[in-house]
């Protein structure tokens, strides 16, 4: 039997049982459910990362549909209890969903949500915002003055690179992969090179108007190139972004193999998910290459950090916030609100 966790009630006469494995960022997406004829409860306990057994007492006996969160772990065992309490749906408040097994969903009759679109542009901005900080060294130039040790400008003070005119690699070049590709061609006049099992079409024709406008201005023009392989991204490319999802063809995808190949300033960013990247070996290769950095939002066993990691100068490491705009998560959890009505 499992233990009974804390809930707010909202709408107490709804017809339909909906249940919120957490609290979410503003009050539409509650308005929306409870206009509907909802009943809402929003699980209040104190604790970070909510287990299966918690969840099997949020559903209880009767339950319409669950929004829930990416920590969480939505196999069989979930998605047959939901099953059995009479649901539908399940809305992962996240546009990744490698914490759900769909064929388990599929299997017990369960639709799943999640949250594309809304999201695009805030992850796109924290992946730049990275780029910038492990490119020009923010965080350790930070940490000095606040330790005090500044005393006075020096030419080889904090010296990190330049972006204008070098090469930014996308790997993934979906909805947030080209929203950060246009961000760091048009801030910083970069020319593209991305791998993807997809043409980027729009893209690619948003560079080649954007270079011939450039040329048209007497300014150098910048290019785009779809690489053959993921291996002529890391081998090219100044700065590397990572916005594939991850499922099975995307895990570790850097390895030791791979960030050998890579140039030794080069820049690492990952805002897609932490096991797309072999976190032990890249601690590895940051304690041997001073001058390559990493920014990371993202880890491989969140909530915690490889061995190691924290301790490298040549890494910028910030918890999961690249979707963290008042908008965005106000609209993440509007949509996660709206795909449970639909069903
Ligand atoms: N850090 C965060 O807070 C945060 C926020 C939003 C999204 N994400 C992650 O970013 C991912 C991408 O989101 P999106 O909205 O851009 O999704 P998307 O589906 O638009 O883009 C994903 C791209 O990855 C490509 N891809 C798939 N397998 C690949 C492979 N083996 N090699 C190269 N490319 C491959 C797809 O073709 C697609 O173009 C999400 O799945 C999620 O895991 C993280
Ligand atoms: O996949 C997602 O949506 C993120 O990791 C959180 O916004």
């Amino acid at each position: 039997m499992a233990k009974p966790v804390s809930i707010q009630v909202w709408n107490p006469s709804g017809k339909y049982r909906v249940v919120s494995t957490k609290s979410m960022p503003g009050t539409r997406w509650i308005r929306l459910l409870t206009d509907n004829d909802c009943r809402l409860e929003i699980c209040t306990e104190h604790k970070t990362i909510l287990s299966v057994d918690d969840i099997l007492a949020l559903i209880g006996d009767r339950c319409d549909g669950v929004i829930g969160q990416l920590t969480e772990d939505w196999g069989d065992v979930l998605f047959s209890a939901l099953k059995r309490a009479g649901g539908t749906v399940f809305s992962n408040m996240a546009v990744g969903y490698n914490n759900v097994d769909v064929e388990a969903a599929n299997r017990n009759g369960i639709a799943i949500g999640n949250t594309p679109g809304v999201l695009t542009e805030t992850t796109a901005e924290l992946a730049a915002s990275l780029s910038l900080a492990a490119a020009r060294r923010i965080v350790e130039a930070d940490q000095f003055m606040r330790a005090g040790l500044y005393d006075g400008w020096l030419p080889h003070l904090f010296v990190g690179n330049l972006l204008k005119g070098q090469t930014v690699g996308v790997i993934g070049a979906g909805r947030i992969g080209s929203a950060y590709a246009r961000m760091m061609i048009e801030g910083f006049k970069m020319n593209l090179i991305y791998y993807d099992l997809y043409q980027a079409t729009r893209l690619e024709n948003f560079v080649t108007a954007y270079g011939q406008f450039l040329k048209a201005n007497g300014e150098e023009p910048v290019t785009w190139k779809r690489a053959a392989t993921m291996e002529d991204v890391l081998r090219e490319a100044d700065v590397i972004s990572l916005h594939p999802v991850l499922d099975k063809t995307t895990y570790h995808l850097i390895n030791p193999e791979r960030l050998a190949i890579m140039k030794k300033e080069a820049v690492l960013v990952n805002a897609s998910r932490g096991p797309v990247i072999d976190e032990a070996a890249l601690v590895e290769h940051l304690k041997a290459n001073p001058m390559f950095r990493v920014g990371l939002d993202v880890f491989e066993d969140e909530p915690y950090m490889k061995p190691g990691l924290a301790d490298m100068k040549n890494a910028v490491v910030v918890p999961h916030i690249a979707s963290a705009s008042k908008w965005t998560r106000e609209g993440m959890a509007t949509l996660s609100a709206l795909n449970v009505l639909v069903w």
